[in-house]
């Protein structure tokens, strides 16, 4: 991580951990929002008004919290407005690197090697950890945000008058069960399974895996229609569709996951599939940047054999690709 400016030590996966062992996630530090005028957002400062090719967006493919920023640009029709950058999915010595695998890329901007010279860019005494997704503003030469709950909700909005959509992520009428659900979502499920992974101790690893399955079992009984709130996708489908596409090549083994696997549960697979098979979220997916990218994390694997992975997954994405 950085410290005042400074990269230190090796880049370890485990962020924090509580007095039992359990994994604490670091909390975003840059909070502005894009807006369609400029002015200021719910958290951050004001001045970053929706334009296009202003922005740029840094993530990588076998994160779960970057992906979901990647899937809400391109079902928002954003993806003219806002390009992209995908790092290399193997963490080197000092965090996330540019180039140097298949569809890895290099900085386009200031040709940096590592992340973290993108945070220093931005906040040059920065201290904490250099994560993806990063909302960068060309125009400015600042950071905007860089928590994906937060760029979720704002390509849902600000780029509107820009990419008129008739997809609303966070509709009005939905809000309050939008924002109880993700809370219970992002517990139990996005950040659950990192929990039972990262966990340091038996009994933070039974607490949190118990949470992933009893979230699991409960949105397999809630899914009745073809999402989660009924006949249209929202930002919790993307929520949830994150970790599900991840769960069975990735967490279920690495994670220690393994009671069951998404392909167990008739309607989250068959809900799974549907939203891969809406146009654009295909290309959002790249099996091999999270598997290589996961499996190489040193303490969990320090082999970093990649192991073959389940045929059911390779068929869904196969199957998907070719339109069936
Ligand atoms: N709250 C952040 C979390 C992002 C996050 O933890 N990203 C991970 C990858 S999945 C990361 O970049 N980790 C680098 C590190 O911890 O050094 C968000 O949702 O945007």
């Amino acid at each position: 991580m950085l410290v005042n400016g400074k990269w230190t030590a090796d880049w370890q996966p485990v962020q924090k951990a509580d007095d039992h062992g359990r994994f604490v996630r670091q909390v975003s530090s840059f909070r502005n929002w894009i807006t369609p005028d400029g002015s200021a957002g719910p958290t951050g400062t004001g001045g970053f008004a929706a334009e296009a090719g202003r922005y740029r967006l840094y993530v990588a493919l076998i994160c779960p919290w970057a992906s979901r920023t990647l899937m809400a640009r391109r079902l928002k029709g954003l993806d003219g407005l806002i390009p992209v950058t995908v790092v290399n999915p193997v963490m080197g010595t000092q965090g996330w690197e540019f180039g140097g695998h298949d569809d890895a890329e290099e900085d386009p901007l200031f040709g940096a090697r590592h992340l973290h010279e993108i945070y220093t860019r931005a906040e040059p005494q920065f201290t904490g950890r250099a994560t993806v997704p990063v909302l960068w503003d060309m125009k400015r030469d600042a950071m905007v945000n860089n928590e994906s709950a937060d760029i979720l909700r704002m390509f849902d909005t600000a780029f509107e008058g820009l990419a008129p959509s008739d997809l609303r992520l966070y509709p009005a009428a939905l809000a309050g069960e939008i924002d109880a659900l993700n809370a219970q979502v992002y517990d139990r499920l996005n950040n659950g399974v990192y929990k039972a992974g990262f966990a340091s101790t038996q009994e933070a690893y039974d607490e949190a895996v118990a949470g992933v399955f009893e979230m699991l079992d409960h949105l397999e009984y809630r899914l009745t229609g073809d999402y989660i709130f009924g006949g249209a996708l929202t930002e919790t489908d993307i929520r949830i569709f994150v970790t599900l596409i991840r769960f069975d090549a990735a967490y279920h083994g690495l994670f220690k996951t393994n009671r069951r696997q998404i392909a167990d549960y008739p309607r989250l697979w068959a809900y799974m599939r549907r939203i891969l098979a809406r146009p654009g979220v295909r290309e959002t997916v790249n099996m091999d940047h999270i598997t290589r990218g996961y499996y190489s994390i040193k303490a969990l694997n320090p082999s970093r054999i990649r192991p073959v992975g389940p045929a059911h997954i390779e068929a869904a994405l196969r199957e998907t690709a070719a339109g069936i």
